[in-house]
C-alpha cells in the first residue's frame, strides 16, 4: 500500500515533483509513500509528510478511490492539513514543491496514477478542502 496526503491550505493543493527515478523525474505527484509493516495508514501519512517535507500533518477522511500500480501495489490519498498553517514545507528529496489551485490541478504533468483522481483532487479544493 502506497499512502499520498492531500494537504489544502487556503484552497490550494500542494504538489511536489519527483526528482528520480528517470521515467518519473520531471512528473508531479503527492506527498506520501510505502506504509510499513504494522504501521496504520494514517501513521504512515503523518510521517512521510515529515520526511519529504519538514511538517506535522493532520490526516482527514480518504479522497478517490483506490488507484492500482504496476506491480499490485495500491495508492491511497487521504485529506490532509498543516498542523501549523504559518508551517513552511521544504523538499527534502523532490525536485519542487507547488500549491496548485483549482484552474491548475489538471494543467499539471501528474504521475499517471495521480492524473485519475485530478477529478477527487479539484472536488477536495472545491469543498472544504478536509474531509
Ligand atoms: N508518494 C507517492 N507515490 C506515488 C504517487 N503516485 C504514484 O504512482 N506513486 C508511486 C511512485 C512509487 O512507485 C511509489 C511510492 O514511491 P515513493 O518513492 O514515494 O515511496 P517510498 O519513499 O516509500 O519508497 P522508496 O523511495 O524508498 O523506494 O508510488 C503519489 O502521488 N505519491
Amino acid at each position: 500500500m502506497i499512502v499520498g496526503a492531500a494537504i489544502v491550505r487556503d484552497g490550494a493543493l500542494l504538489a511536489q515533483q519527483r526528482a528520480y527515478p528517470e521515467e518519473a523525474a520531471g512528473l508531479w505527484e503527492l506527498p506520501g509513500g510505502r506504509v510499513e509493516a504494522g504501521e496504520p495508514e494514517e501513521a504512515a501519512v503523518r510521517r512521510e509528510c515529515a520526511e519529504e517535507l519538514g511538517v506535522a500533518v493532520e490526516v482527514g477522511g480518504r479522497v478517490g478511490a483506490d488507484v492500482p500500480l504496476p506491480g499490485g501495489k495500491v495508492l491511497r490519498i487521504f485529506a490532509a492539513r498543516l498542523t501549523d498553517p504559518a508551517a513552511r514545507p521544504h523538499a527534502v528529496e523532490h525536485r519542487a514543491l507547488r500549491w496548485v489551485g483549482p484552474p491548475d490541478v489538471g494543467d499539471l504533468d501528474w504521475l499517471p496514477a495521480d492524473r485519475v483522481l485530478v477529478p477527487d483532487l479539484e472536488k477536495l479544493l472545491r469543498d472544504t478542502g478536509f474531509a
